[in-house]
């Protein structure tokens, strides 16, 4: 890496703008002087006085810029630029007028900051840095299966997806009941949104009892014809599990959600058309309510915290609402699971936001696997990215449109919920809380191809495995730093029952909170007399 005044820059990282003196507007140490460059992949600002003061962030995590003041603005730092940041913050830079270094500044954002809308290529495409391992290799989906025993007498993995030819937002590799044919594929993916059919997420080893996925059914407005190929297709599910005498369909949604789907010619399975199958509804939220939700929190978190209402202003949030619904979802599932020994089908609207957040929950607690730091760098590759979470979409990578409402936080709630799973069983999972908020932060930078795009069809389209670095190859080559010192998996082989309750669910400060320093409590006017 070359070093340019502090700036160590990566390889295939260039110097795009320099701008003096501009003054970085700190929200709790006041106005600070200092040098702004901006690079094909970050913003980075140092300034004069020593210590040497920086501020930094990955341009794909900036999804606003907004210039500040103009030609004619006249107030102390009246004239610059503001940031919005999907990591919790805002940046604010005052420039001066003069040297029309904003100009150049905001220019140069809106080229390397938003590549989708300027059509140049994300910078994980430019990032050439060389590793002696490659994280493209830790999810292998045959490997995965095998370990799980399949296939087998109950399941097959079948090819039928292999060119993304039934369901171009589904892996090209997944396993379906041993007993069905191809055909009865076709006939089912007509029945599901998107053909985004039922297929196997996890069997457990011991008793046979299986979580699969899926879409909801396009059952439309009440009073359609049965149908007998998607009731057939659920009795092969339940016939996989040899003791299984029933079926449980967890609907992640809130009833009047699934009902609302109707409308659009989706909804749920009506309960009397599918024999020994009982259907739950979770009653988690759609992704507008959970955008909604994050914007509240970063209200109240940034840049100032009012310490009085606290509690009342973080519960008007909802945040921790939701997590204790998804939470308690996961656990409905894995004690079902486990100790019903029950299959469960999971699914909700379109099966590739709440459905990726319970079936990851639920494996995650059932399979201490998914607890190590391979392991869940497996489960991240198989229940998210292989099973067409919508990843740019909801991160908008590299889109300049903030205000798109396909934008939700959704996988952050599941990397939330996870955090508050190593709260309870602080000694269960193989990597720390450092590892999570790596994997957030480079969720948005778009240094590494994982997070790219919104499916595993375009992403091999984009050939991403070839022209791009994984995250897991730059997490692997320093697992050291990730590691959880007081990881026992010798006492952790049992399945995890998280306590989804408000009592035991705390707000994750060292995320939500991290760019405020402790806050000095503030010194009574008695106390400085
Ligand atoms: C008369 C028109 C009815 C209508 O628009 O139905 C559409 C639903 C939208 O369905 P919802 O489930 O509420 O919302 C959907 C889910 O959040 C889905 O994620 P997931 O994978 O978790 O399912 C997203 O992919 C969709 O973009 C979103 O629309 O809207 C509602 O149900 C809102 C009711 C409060």
């Amino acid at each position: 890496t070359i070093s340019q005044g502090d700036l160590k820059l990566l390889d295939g990282e260039k110097v795009q703008a320099t701008a003096k003196e501009v003054t970085y507007l700190c929200p709790f140490s006041g106005p600070v002087h200092g040098i702004l460059q901006i690079t094909n992949y970050r913003l980075h600002f140092k300034a004069d006085d020593d210590p040497p003061f920086t501020v930094e962030v990955p341009l794909g995590t900036i999804y606003r810029v907004e210039k500040i003041g103009g030609t004619t603005s006249r107030g102390e730092n009246a004239y610059g630029l503001e940031l919005y940041c999907k990591d919790m913050r805002n940046l604010r830079f005052a420039h001066k007028q003069e040297n029309h270094s904003r100009r150049l500044v905001y220019d140069k954002l809106m080229i390397y900051a938003f590549p989708a809308t300027s059509s140049k290529p994300f910078f994980a495409f430019t990032y050439k840095e060389r590793f002696d391992n490659n994280g493209w290799d830790i999810y292998d989906p045959e490997k995965e299966f095998q370990r799980q025993n399949v296939p087998n007498e109950c399941w097959q993995i079948t090819r039928i997806n292999e060119k993304y030819e039934l369901c171009d937002t589904y892996p090209a590799l997944f396993a379906v009941p041993a007993s069905v044919s191809d055909e009865d594929l076709k006939k089912v993916a007509t029945l599901r949104s998107r053909e985004r059919i039922p297929v196997l997420s996890w069997v457990h080893p011991k008793n046979s009892a299986s979580i699969t996925r899926a879409s909801q059914p396009n059952a439309g407005l009440v009073g359609k014809t049965r149908n007998k190929d998607d009731e057939k297709y659920f009795q092969a599910i339940l016939e996989t599990n040899a003791r299984g005498h029933k079926l449980i369909i967890m609907d992640a949604r809130p009833k009047i959600n699934a009902l609302a789907n109707q409308a659009k010619g989706g909804g749920y399975e009506m309960q009397e058309n599918y024999q020994n199958t009982e259907l739950v509804f979770l009653d988690i939220a759609n992704i507008h309510v959970m955008r909604e939700s994050l914007r509240k929190l970063k209200d109240i978190c940034y840049p100032t915290i009012d310490d009085v209402h606290w509690l009342t202003n973080l519960e008007n949030t909802h945040w921790l609402d939701y997590i204790k619904v998804i939470l308690s979802g996961a656990v409905k599932i894995a004690d079902a699971v486990d100790r019903c020994r029950i299959s469960v089908v999971v699914h909700c609207s379109d099966g590739w936001d709440r459905t990726s957040q319970l079936t990851a929950l639920a494996m995650l607690l059932l399979d201490p696997y998914y607890r190590t730091i391979e392991g869940f760098e497996v489960l991240i590759e198989k229940e998210w990215t292989s099973f067409g979470h919508k990843f740019q979409q909801r991160y908008g990578h590299g889109d300049k449109n903030h205000a798109d409402d396909q934008r939700s936080p959704v996988f952050l709630q599941f990397i939330d919920c996870v955090w508050q799973v190593t709260k309870q069983f602080p000694c269960a999972f193989e990597f720390n809380e450092h590892f999570l908020i790596t994997v957030l932060d480079h969720l948005t930078s778009c240094l590494f191809g994982t997070f790219l795009y919104n499916s595993e069809c375009q992403r091999a389209k984009e050939d991403v495995k070839v022209k791009t670095v994984s995250l897991w190859t730059y997490i692997n080559t320093r697992l050291t730093e990730f590691k959880n010192p007081l990881y026992a998996p010798h006492l952790h082989q049992h399945v995890l029952f998280p306590v989804a309750s408000m009592r035991r669910l705390d707000l994750w400060t060292r995320y939500y909170i991290r760019w405020n320093p402790t806050m000095q409590p503030q010194e009574s006017e008695e106390q400085r007399s």
